[in-house]
């Protein structure tokens, strides 16, 4: 495809879109495994469906390792794919650099977690965003030209006046700063598509806010597509239109953010929701909600060999026989237009088949789990 011609896309278009992604690393061989047919892979993404739609976020929750970054990695097309598509309005695309790659990276950018990490430090902020800039093409014609464009991008991001930013250096801002500054970067190339990999968990929760209501704002003043990749579901509601679960490389909830967050479906959403930081629940020590939900539920499978049907089912507290054997397909949970779960409680044949002692109300994750999970989980842990 060209990756030039642009026409401008309608509201709620779909304009970048991933169509059963998947992506396995290759392990390391050890001796025995060269005795085996089958190479080791890390199933880091299987399947993974998602439509990024103008002028809306949509973001990508799950705990570590769920495969969140893997995920817009893929987006950016910094890794080949295993299989599945990433389409472009509409149009298949596999760019390896060169000028297809800039092509790409004009309308898709990646803003990642550590704005430190991403700004080299012996450069200033000019020289980051002129870079962008002249890369992309956006420089406008001479130097008043590139100076205007300079100072159209810091304001953009809320960083003025801009003469006060242009000639720091990254250790001389703050971590906010800093990341509004790689938002401005992103922005030098005029994207379509914004990839925001933790874009705040590494900043003062104090100032999180301030970047999420940038990102927010950036959204609906440029009509930007944006993918918001996080572990914190709780910051999903706020901000984002529609969220996506992700648990060991697969999508196992979807539906509008409100709905997703506040009557989730999946025993896994309805962990990571229990287990988010609650002021009134924690007592100090520390306070990761997350981890401490982890803690409480067993650990994540192995992705070398990852279990058979439902990839939960060792730690869910309502999973059914069937949900060791069969995918769980998404299925429909009725209570809001698009909401769905890869989970075997919304079907209705399997319910009343195997009837799960909490078919009515899918289980909540403080209940123990059962004999059979623990059984699971010490097949699982024990390969
Ligand atoms: N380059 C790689 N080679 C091998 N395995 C990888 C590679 N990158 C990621 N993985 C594995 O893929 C799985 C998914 O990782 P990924 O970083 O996408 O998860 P994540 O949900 O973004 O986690 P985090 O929030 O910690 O970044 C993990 O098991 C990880 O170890």
């Amino acid at each position: 495809m060209t990756l030039t011609e642009s026409a401008p896309a309608p509201a709620d278009e779909v304009v970048l879109e991933a169509v059963g992604l998947t992506k396995h690393f290759p392990v390391r061989r050890r001796l025995r495994d060269l005795l085996s047919r089958t190479p080791a892979v890390v199933h880091a993404v299987d399947d993974v469906s998602i439509a990024l739609r103008r002028g809306r976020v949509t973001a990508l929750v799950g705990e570590s390792g769920s495969g969140k970054s893997t995920v817009a990695r893929l987006l950016a097309q910094l890794y080949p794919r295993t299989a599945g598509d990433i389409r472009l309005h509409g149009r298949s695309t596999r760019v390896r650099g060169g000028h297809r790659f800039r092509a790409y990276v004009r309308r898709v950018q990646l803003i990642l977690q550590d704005p430190f990490a991403s700004l080299n430090p012996v450069h200033t902020v000019r020289y980051h965003l002129t870079r962008s800039l002249r890369i992309h093409g956006n420089a406008g014609t001479g130097p008043d030209g590139l100076e205007k464009a300079l100072a159209g991008l810091l304001t953009r991001v809320a960083l003025t006046p801009p003469e006060r930013y242009l000639d720091a250096f990254p250790h001389e801002l703050s971590g906010g700063q800093r990341q509004r500054v790689a938002i401005a970067r992103a922005l030098g190339a005029d994207p379509e598509v914004l990839l925001a990999d933790e874009p705040v968990s590494m900043l003062d929760v104090s100032i999180r806010l301030g970047v999420l209501n940038l990102l927010q704002d950036l959204k609906d003043r440029l009509d930007l597509a944006i993918l918001y990749i996080t572990h914190d579901i709780a910051s999903a509601r706020y901000f984002a239109d529609e969220t996506i679960v992700m648990y060991a490389g697969r999508m196992v909830e979807g539906g509008d953010s409100e709905t997703v967050t506040q009557r989730p479906a999946h025993p896994y959403t309805r962990l990571l929701i229990e287990s988010a930081p609650d002021p009134e629940r924690i007592t100090g020590a520390g306070g990761d909600g997350a981890a401490a939900g982890e803690r409480g539920h067993g650990e994540p499978p192995s992705l070398i060999r990852p279990p058979a049907g439902c990839r939960f089912h060792p730690r869910c507290p309502a999973a059914m026989p069937r949900c060791a054997t069969d995918l769980p397909p998404p299925m429909p949970v009725d209570d809001a237009p698009g909401h769905w779960a890869a989970c075997w409680l919304y079907d209705a044949d399997t319910v009343a088949t195997e009837k799960p002692a909490n078919a009515e109300k899918p289980a909540k994750a403080e209940k123990p789990a059962n004999t059979e999970h623990a059984e699971q989980a010490g097949t699982e842990a024990g390969r």
